[in-house]
């Protein structure tokens, strides 16, 4: 069985209809109405041990609602849902054992207390063992630089410093799983950069990790599988390898020449492509389709023709082919196949 299981996850709020203003207000109280707003909507889900799941969607998809299910902050409205064979919601003290969780929006610390405090009291609530705590701390302390802001007040920590804390703090207890809302959320590159290797390590040791983010750059990081959710729905579950290979085939290859060639020269070499001068003489981008031509191919064409003094490839990023998906352009089957 999956570590994380979902089957028609469903959540649904009841939200006032209420007009603007007092008359809004009163019209209200005597007559209530409410829309439905499918949060969540039938979402099915299954993780397995040691995956990295990157959860994805435009602003209101639901994915810190669906967060909230799996962590069991709220009940489903309908659909089931098990974490390490436990009901979330149902048994919330015994999954909160076996679960982290980051909201980076907000801190779990405690805020008069220093960092090493709130550390002590989770340690103390979750029972940590005196040399569990010790090894994990020291393990912290390497990528997170935990010493420096140990003693600090957490109402005087800046957002980056908060944000370590927090990471240690969600992942004292040695949870299994660990739900990951915006980790990396205004911090500058060099904390972005600390968060993300502290990430893949605890992958490498093994931690489920489930991140919701609108950087692009932890996906790539930390994920080799990606879930996309919009209104409430999944609409792609695959690898990230497979995104790039189905929705994002077109390469472009730059090449800098010796010798007089001509864009029509190329363009009757490879005529699937699209073949366009570059800024300075003896620069040229091919643009073509992976799976109609090979970059090894077009090499080979073009050395009978010049000498190729430069050549750099650019690789798809996975930010285009969401981006088209957020914005109505690009429309991902449920299940893919890769070309
Ligand atoms: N407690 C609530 N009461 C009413 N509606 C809610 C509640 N929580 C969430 N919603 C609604 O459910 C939908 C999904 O919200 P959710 O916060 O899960 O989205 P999200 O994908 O995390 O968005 P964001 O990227 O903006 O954080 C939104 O329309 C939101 O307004």
């Amino acid at each position: 069985m999956a570590l994380v299981e979902a089957h028609h996850l469903t959540k649904t709020f009841r939200r006032p209809d209420k007009a603007p203003g007092l008359r809004g207000s009163v019209t209200h109280l005597v007559r209530r109405r409410f829309t439905t707003v499918r949060a969540v909507d039938r979402v099915d889900l299954s993780i397995e041990a040691g995956e990295a799941v990157a959860y994805v969607g435009p602003n209101g998809a639901g994915k810190s609602t669906t967060i909230k299910l799996l962590t069991g902050i709220v009940q489903p409205t309908s659909g089931h849902v098990r974490v390490a064979g436990r009901d979330p919601h149902r048994e919330r003290t015994a999954n909160a054992r076996q679960i982290g969780v980051l909201f980076g929006q907000r801190s779990q610390l405690w805020w008069d207390l220093p960092v090493r405090e709130s550390l002590a009291l989770l340690r103390d609530m979750y029972d940590v063992p005196a040399a569990a705590y010790r090894e994990r701390l020291a393990r912290f302390d390497a990528v997170l630089a935990l010493d420096e802001i140990m003693p600090v007040v957490a109402r005087k920590l800046s957002l980056g410093q908060r944000m370590r804390a927090d990471l240690a703090c969600a992942l004292i207890h040695g949870p299994r799983v660990v739900y990951l809302d915006e980790p990396t959320i205004g911090l500058d590159i060099a904390v972005k950069d600390r968060v993300r290797k502290f990430l893949r390590e605890l992958r490498a040791d093994g931690t489920t990790l489930m991140l919701t983010t609108h950087d692009l750059d932890d996906i790539e990081d930390t994920c080799d599988r990606i879930v996309i959710i919009d209104h409430g729905r999944v609409i792609y579950d695959g690898t990230l390898a497979q995104v790039k290979d189905t929705y994002a085939r077109q390469r472009n290859v730059h090449l800098q020449l010796a010798g007089d060639v001509t864009v029509p020269d190329l363009a009757a070499r490879f005529p699937a492509a699209a073949v366009s001068a570059g800024p300075s003489p003896g620069e040229f981008t091919v643009a073509f389709d992976k799976a109609a031509l090979t970059v090894g191919q077009i090499l080979a064409g073009v050395i009978p023709l010049a000498e190729v003094v430069e050549v750099r490839i650019d690789e798809p990023a996975i930010e285009d082919v969401i981006r088209k998906v957020y914005a109505g352009e690009l429309v991902l089957s449920p299940t893919p196949t890769p070309s």
